[in-house]
């Protein structure tokens, strides 16, 4: 579910009236805040508390309590003097202070060797929030984002980034730039405007128990968390053979792009595929075969409707295809009974063809990035990436999963699903080939379309999250096939609900 920031306030007053403090809801917010801090950062480090004089201030407080307990050395940047702070704050203060404060008015009770890292929770403005933003608010967000930009701090924005208009999701100019957003309780929908991806970042909402029980209304669309998620991979029983995790036929790669379909085909075998088929013209054939991983077997063909007759549960096609057999293509799109990913050059030739979505024999899932949205639908470059796939997803009976910062995933009579999870180290080529494999496999194993798109984009950006936090990459060394080493871990996260 998604609030407004109003109802927001107005769930918060229900669950005032039933007797639930703000001091029990923020006590409880900032331990999931720390608790959340840590699932990406380990180990201790510094962290920075920037802090303003209302209730978002009061729970960066008690994360930084959290945090000082777990050995992170804290050091303090209140945005007013302390005769302006609500009184919840100041009482959260002046429980942190006693604990995390020596002499030099800094904490510090641990100080590991090597790079530690340095974070910086912005509790500055939550849901309180309005207009633009004004001094000291201001020169604190200024602070904060020239920190990051002259520093490798990670910022961590509490409820929202401050700045982001807390009803329409506008940003001022001098919007905190986050690298996470932990939101208490409920997403809120500012934080899934278009123009505040760049602000968000990585989305995690943290549910509060006796607000939780008390929702009810909001927007029925949804962000897939962990949490969400968590049921829709099956668990496997201990007799499953190879047969019962699915059959997948690839159909990508051209003189010039096999790397494409050797990353699908890969990204397919390491999302739990039983068989996985690359179907493979004769002028890449042996290129393929040199250079694919030997779980994978290619099958040489002289034209792709072979595709038609062979033994497969689902289909992935277009990755590194180009546009030579785009007659088989269509072909195969149309007739194909299998459920089947969609992607690239299989919706650049679907592109001028597009009726043909009204005559599939089966299920498809569509994965455009949107340049490829906009060869699809030359309207989507004047609409939100929301009315984007509700205007398809009304007209086409098919799930569509629209690449970008904020992934979003749509399918007729189904909730729009954002994504929450991802890291700027994935704007390199390739990693979209790595999401259609990861998709394949997923309906492979008896997931729907939509719930393979849902879980597919997760664990891809949490594999590259995972990479550039508690693995050594950086975002600029991420690559698409260094998500390989990261996807165990994610699907894991996934099955215990975390992250
Ligand atoms: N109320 C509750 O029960 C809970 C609230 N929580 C936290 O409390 C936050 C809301 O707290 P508050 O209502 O105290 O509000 P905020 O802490 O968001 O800040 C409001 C204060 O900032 C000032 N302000 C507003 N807009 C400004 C601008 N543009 N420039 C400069 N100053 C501005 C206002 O004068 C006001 O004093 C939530 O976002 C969340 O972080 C959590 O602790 C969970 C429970
Ligand atoms: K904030």
């Amino acid at each position: 579910m998604i609030l407004t920031s109003r109802e927001m306030k107005a769930l918060e007053e229900r669950a005032f009236a039933d007797g639930i403090t703000a001091e029990a809801l923020m006590e409880e917010a900032g331990r999931k805040i720390a608790e959340t801090v840590r699932q990406f950062y380990p180990f201790p480090g510094k962290c920075i508390v920037v802090f303003g004089k209302g209730h978002n201030g009061g729970d960066a407080l008690v994360a930084a309590r959290h945090l000082a307990e777990a050995g992170w050395t804290l050091e303090w940047k209140p945005a007013f003097p302390e005769d302006k702070w609500a009184p919840l704050t100041r009482q959260n203060w002046e429980v942190v202070r006693d604990i995390a404060t020596g002499p030099d008015g800094r904490h510090c009770i641990l100080s590991r060797p090597g790079p530690q890292p340095v974070i910086i929770l912005d509790g500055l403005l939550g849901i309180g929030a309005g207009g633009a933003l004004r001094p000291p608010i201001l020169d604190a967000t200024r602070e904060i984002n020239r920190l990051r930009a002259t520093s490798n701090a990670r910022v961590f924005a509490i409820d929202l980034p401050t700045g982001l208009d807390s009803e329409t999701g506008a940003a001022d100019p001098d919007t905190v730039i986050a690298d996470y957003t932990l939101t208490i309780s409920f997403a809120k929908q500012p934080l899934l405007a278009d123009a505040a991806a760049r602000f968000v970042g990585r989305l995690a909402v943290l549910p509060l128990e006796e607000l939780s029980k008390r929702a009810s209304g909001g927007n029925p669309d949804g962000v897939a968390t962990a949490e969400e998620l968590q049921s829709t991979l099956p668990r496997r029983n201990f007799d499953m053979h190879k047969g019962q995790c699915g059959r997948v036929g690839i159909v990508a790669g051209s003189r010039g792009f096999v790397g494409a379909a050797i990353m699908s085909a890969e990204a397919c075998v390491r999302a739990g595929a039983g068989l996985i088929t690359l179907f493979a013209t004769e002028n890449i054939y042996l290129i393929v075969v040199s250079a694919i991983g030997p779980e994978v077997m290619v099958k040489p063909v002289q034209s792709y409707l072979e595709v038609l007759e062979a033994k497969t549960d689902v289909l992935a096609i277009g990755p590194g295809l180009g546009s030579g057999h785009a007659s088989e293509v269509r072909q195969i799109i149309e007739q194909a009974p299998q459920p089947m990913v969609v992607d690239a050059d299989a919706l650049n030739i679907l592109s001028d063809s597009i009726h043909l979505l009204d005559r599939c024999a089966g299920p498809r899932l569509l994965t455009p990035h949107p340049g490829e949205m906009a060869r699809l639908d030359p309207k989507s470059k004047d609409r939100s990436r929301r009315e984007t796939v509700e205007a398809f997803t009304t007209r086409w009976p098919h799930t569509l999963l629209l690449k970008g910062s904020r992934t979003l995933i749509g399918q007729r009579d189904h909730p729009f699903s954002y994504n929450t999870t991802g890291s700027p180290g994935m704007a390199t080529g390739g990693m979209g080939d790595i999401l259609t494999g990861v998709c394949a496999a997923l309906a492979g194993q008896g997931l729907s379309l939509y719930d393979a798109a849902r879980v597919g984009a997760w664990l891809c950006g949490r594999a590259a999250e995972l990479a550039v936090t508690v693995g050594d990459e950086s975002e600029e060394s991420l690559t698409p096939t260094l998500l390989f080493r990261y996807l165990g871990r994610a699907f894991q996260d996934l099955r215990a609900g975390k992250g």
